[in-house]
């Protein structure tokens, strides 16, 4: 959150949002609200539509109906302030994977303006909040899975977003780094009081005290907190909700 900002205005408000890839309808009427500080997971099946919802939120795709704000920013009408507010982590990695890891940073600060001393002080400060100070002249083709997506995080809060978007951030992570990336950015949350979009299809990703949005089919069957969640579902666990609220069968990686 840029300081001075009040934290009464939601990071992200999306209402009444559609979309169509070539008059196939993939979303429906989708709302969310996240608050400063939320982790809230977008869970959903293969083809829900948690893609094609972060790209028209990252503005991939503009054609669509109704409003996304980001921090009270409408995307269309102020997108550059809008922007400077959000940071993601999309599905496919991103990284550079010939130059150091300062480097893939340092870069995409200078994107956001940052001259290059600030730059470097920035990518220093993210890197250590993941755990990687040790790593700064590391090319990031030495890095395994987990570690890259870090690096990937780290870049996503260079500029200091108040909303930060996860696309499936665990997909090809074995276990062990996949309940470390999911506690650190639950840490991040808490910690640093960004609110956090977090799309998923394994329902082990979701800790009690997260939102939860379910998507499929490209419509919001139920959101709130998992107890909301459950209650509007009639079941007794969030994996039995995502089965009653979906179509597909619930899936747990092992
Ligand atoms: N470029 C495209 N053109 C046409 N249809 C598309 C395109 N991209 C996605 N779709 C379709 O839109 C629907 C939603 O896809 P999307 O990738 O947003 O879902 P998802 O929830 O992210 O799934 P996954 O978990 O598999 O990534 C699917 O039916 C998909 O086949």
């Amino acid at each position: 959150m840029t300081v001075g900002e009040s934290t009464e205005v939601p990071a992200l408000e999306v209402e009444g949002l559609s979309f169509s890839y070539s008059g196939k309808p993939v979303l429906q009427e989708v709302g969310l609200l996240l608050e400063a500080g939320q982790f809230t997971v977008l869970l959903g099946p293969n083809g829900a539509g948690k893609t094609t919802l972060f790209s028209l939120i990252t503005r991939l795709y503009d054609r669509r109906v109704g409003s996304i704000r980001v921090g009270g920013f409408e995307l269309r009408r102020d997108v550059v302030a809008a922007h400077a507010r959000m940071g993601v982590v999309f599905q496919q990695p991103t990284l550079d994977l010939d130059l150091s890891v300062r480097q893939n940073l340092t870069y995409h600060a200078a994107l956001h303006g940052m001259g290059p001393r600030e730059a470097r002080r920035r990518a220093e400060e993210q890197l250590q909040r993941v755990g990687l100070g040790e790593a700064l002249k590391t090319r990031v083709r030495q890095l395994s899975g987990g570690q890259r997506r870090r690096v990937e995080i780290a870049r996503g809060l260079l500029h200091r977003p108040r909303l930060l978007l996860l696309d499936e951030p665990t997909v090809g992570l074995d276990i062990a780094a996949r309940r470390d990336l999911v506690e650190r950015v639950h840490r991040l949350c808490v910690e640093e009081g960004v609110a956090v979009l977090w799309a998923t299809h394994l329902i082990d990703e979701v800790y009690p005290e997260d939102r939860v949005v379910v998507l499929d089919a490209g419509r919001v069957r139920a959101s709130g907190s998992v107890s909301e969640v459950l209650a509007a579902s009639g079941a007794t666990s969030i994996g039995e909700a995502f089965d009653t609220l979906t179509r597909g069968p619930v899936e747990v990686a092992t």
